[in-house]
């Protein structure tokens, strides 16, 4: 072969490669789009299946889209189950893993179903995903106990009314110590009014309060905490002798977020029934203060930094919170008879729940919770002494606790016991005294009348003989 026919036959085949190349950019490809396309509407013809797809990113946004996070939530631990490449989370105990779909994965979601239940399908199953996954989203939020700031710290570059932390109260109402008909009824209310958003159509603000008295140690504020976990709310613990107003007060509650528990506690100590905020006793140590200042500064707080009972009554008829929103107003104290009517009355602290000492069947429960007991020999002799003295639930509980890791069930419930025996006669001496103190008075009384009398003769005879 000459070098002219080499050439000629390189150039023939490089230039038939080339249209080759061509043909196939421009026809085969279209060809091929266009086969794909009538394949698939052949295919959707013949097939009853209609499908969603719900990409991770839409349009060219580098925002992940709302579709797609809900299923991710409302799907939950499913969709990691299927996804072949996993990637690893720490959860904020640190104690546990959360797996997820490694960010390599493919991400979409598809959703598959027959033509016929297209209806069903776009109207009432995607919003019930979507109603679905709010209740995942709040069960799942890790959530928060608030306590008021001193006003002198809402201004500046860290503002906050409110400091937080996590919520992390154990208390449930399985363990709380109650008579299981009293906690059922509490239980049946708390779950009615978490599910009854009439309240927001009649024009109610979706609020409940509850009145919470009892002696010290009797389960009041560990309720609060059961209520605040049952129904997966914040708390947000309200210390009224720190806010200056009824303005103040009225930022605070606007500033708390739905789905919570406000809690005062102690609520006759932070205002006395003139409606006056208790003054805070502040210690002037070291330095003498001028008097005069001093009278004056006292005069200035007590025009104008008080919250007043009808400030508290406003705040607690939630005239000033957004309708709709789900709130719950515990009020704890060891004196209901300290408190005004007026802050009491049903409508506004709608369920009063009194807290007594403990009885045989909350003993029963707190047996259960610390030792694991639901019956002992020496439960009988507890139920007596139950039935004889008054001891709280804390005192139960502490004694309830073994001491050291030799102590079993048997030997804290012979503390118990001791403790129970120990109290009874201690409220026996108390009586006793009480008594013997009542005689002396009555004595005492009986001597003056005798006196009395005896001065009264001798100056009648006194007179008589004047006379
Ligand atoms: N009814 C109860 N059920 C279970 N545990 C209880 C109960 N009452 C008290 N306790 C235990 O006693 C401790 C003190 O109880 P709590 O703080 O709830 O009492 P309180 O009624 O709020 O008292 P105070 O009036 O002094 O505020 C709690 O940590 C809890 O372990
Ligand atoms: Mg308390």
């Amino acid at each position: 072969m000459t070098v002219s026919a080499e050439m000629w036959l390189g150039i023939t085949v490089g230039g038939l490669m080339f249209i080759w190349g061509m043909f196939q950019k421009f026809f085969l490809n279209q060809f091929h789009d266009r086969i794909g396309i009538y394949g698939q509407k052949l295919v959707n013809l013949a097939s009853p299946y209609h499908e969603i797809t719900f990409n991770e990113y839409t349009g060219d946004r580098f925002e992940r889209s709302n579709a797609y996070t809900t299923i991710e939530t409302y799907l939950g631990a499913n969709s990691s189950a299927r996804a072949k490449r996993l990637k690893a989370d720490m959860v904020r105990d640190g104690q546990s893993l959360i797996l997820s779909m490694d960010d390599r994965e493919e991400r979409n979601y598809k959703l598959t179903f027959h033509k016929r239940h297209r209806d069903f399908i776009t109207k009432s199953y995607l919003n019930h995903v979507m109603a679905e996954r709010k209740a995942i989203a709040v069960r799942m939020r890790q959530r928060r106990l608030y306590t008021n700031n001193r006003s002198e710290q809402w201004h500046g570059y860290k503002r906050t009314m409110w400091s937080h932390v996590e919520f992390d109260h154990p208390a449930k109402f399985e363990t709380l110590a109650l008579e299981p008909k009293k906690k059922q009824e509490i239980l049946n209310d708390l779950i009615t009014f978490s599910k009854a958003k009439q309240y927001a159509k009649i024009g109610k603000a979706w609020k409940r309060g509850y009145l919470l008295y009892g002696p010290p140690g009797t389960g009041k504020s560990t309720m609060a905490a059961a209520m605040a976990n049952l129904l997966q709310y914040d708390v947000y613990d309200l210390e009224l002798t720190a806010v200056k107003d009824n303005t103040e007060l009225r930022k605070l509650l606007i500033d708390t977020s739905s789905k919570s528990i406000i809690v005062i506690e102690d609520i006759d100590c932070s205002l006395d029934l003139t409606g006056q905020r208790k003054k805070e006793k502040k210690k002037d140590e070291g330095e003498e203060v001028d008097q005069v200042r001093r009278k004056k500064k006292d005069e200035d707080e007590s025009t104008s930094t008080k919250v007043t009972l009808s400030g508290l009554l406003n705040f607690i008829d939630g005239l000033w919170s957004a309708c709709g929103s789900e709130r719950l107003i515990v009020f704890t104290t060891n004196f209901v008879e300290k408190l005004d009517p007026a802050l009491i009355r049903r409508g506004r602290m709608d369920k009063h729940i009194k807290l007594s000492y403990c009885s045989f069947e909350a003993f029963k429960v707190l047996a259960k919770n610390y030792l694991d007991l639901d019956s002992h020999k020496l439960f009988t002799t507890i139920s007596c002494l139950l039935g004889e003295t008054n001891i709280t639930p804390a005192d139960v509980a502490e004694n309830l606790m073994p001491k050291s890791a030799e102590d079993g069930p048997q030997t804290c419930l012979e503390n118990l016991i001791k403790a129970l025996e120990t109290a009874k006669e201690e409220a026996r001496l108390k009586d006793e005294e009480e008594e013997r103190l009542k005689a002396e008075k009555e004595q005492e009384g009986e001597r003056l009348k005798a006196e009395k009398e005896e001065k009264e003769k001798e100056q009648k005879r006194a007179e008589e003989v004047e006379d």
